[in-house]
């Protein structure tokens, strides 16, 4: 892939995690450059991936060729504003991983800037992560091409061709982990109560869901629901089980929960 210069500008969890999936794929550090108010020349990331550290956001955006900008979204517009009036943006490409801001809000923020959404997941870290991308029309092919590049560097991408899809994948991908832990802590916490100590439980727990969702993969030919049938011995522990969620509304649950992502979303594209 074509190797650019890049600064992120915030170096949270989300960063974070794009940042170790980038340099562990073999992008090079001594090309990126992470910001943030509390980021010291020596910080833990520097020591960890050998990449540049600074609290300067401005300086690093200055030199880099791609700014990924990597805050809360609460924080963006002041962010944003020192460097839409003493950064020149031209010809840099903007990447905002921001739930929450939407093109329009960025234009007002940055003036006239080529920016591509991406929405992706902490999984990244490991090489496994989520993303969703969307570009406005006037984004240039390589520019696409290159943020196709750099997050396939870390995991999954799916372009979306509206950028109300970016919210859906927040509900579907974004926000995922966070359901999946949730789950797993409801039946770590089971399992303690059944009489496992903290660390069985927590592997018993893994290993299901691990095995699961290699299952997922390994076997694209087959609907999940086959996968799940297969589990599902006739007059069996799995049935009662199963039943149990279907009478407390598993599905309506998630459904409205993605739901409620996508709402809040909304809202915060309207407030910030
Ligand atoms: N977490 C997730 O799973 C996902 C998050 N996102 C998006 O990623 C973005 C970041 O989220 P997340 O990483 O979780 O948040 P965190 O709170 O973990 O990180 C925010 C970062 O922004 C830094 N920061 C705060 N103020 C400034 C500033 N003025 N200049 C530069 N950096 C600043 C913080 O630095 P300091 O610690 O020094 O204050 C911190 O490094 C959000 O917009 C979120 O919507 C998208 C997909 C998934
Ligand atoms: O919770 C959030 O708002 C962010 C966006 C997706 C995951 N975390």
């Amino acid at each position: 892939m074509q190797h650019r210069k890049i600064a992120f500008i915030g170096a949270g969890n989300m960063a974070k995690a794009i940042i170790a999936g980038l340099v562990n794929g073999g992008y090079p550090a001594q090309l990126i450059t992470a910001t943030s108010p509390s980021m010291t020349q020596d910080s833990p990331l520097h020591a960890q991936y050998g990449i540049r550290c600074s609290n300067d956001n401005l300086e690093s955006a200055r030199q880099a060729d791609v700014v990924v900008l990597a805050v809360k979204p609460q924080m963006m517009a002041d962010v944003c504003a020192p460097l839409y009036q003493q950064v020149n943006l031209s010809g840099k490409l903007i990447l905002s991983i921001a739930a929450g801001i939407s093109v329009g809000r960025f234009s007002q923020l940055l003036g006239p800037v080529d920016l591509i959404r991406i929405m992706p997941n902490t999984p990244s870290l490991i090489g496994l992560g989520m993303s969703g991308l969307y570009a406005p029309p006037q984004v240039s092919a390589q520019d696409r091409e290159f943020t196709a590049c750099l997050m396939q560097s870390v995991g999954e991408i799916c372009w979306v061709n509206e950028e109300s899809g970016i919210n859906n994948i927040i509900a579907a991908a974004g926000s995922a982990p966070a359901y999946f832990f949730l789950f797993m802590e409801a039946m770590q916490n089971e399992s303690e109560r059944l009489g496992f100590k903290p660390e069985t439980a927590r592997l018993l727990v893994q290993q299901a869901a691990l095995g699961a969702a290699q299952m997922v993969v390994n076997n694209p030919q087959l609907d999940i629901g086959t996968l799940r049938q297969q589990v599902t011995s006739k007059g069996g522990t799995t049935a009662e089980a199963l039943r149990v969620f279907h009478e407390q509304g598993l599905s309506e649950t998630v459904a409205s929960a993605m739901q409620a992502a996508i709402k809040r979303a909304n809202e915060m594209e309207k407030s910030l």
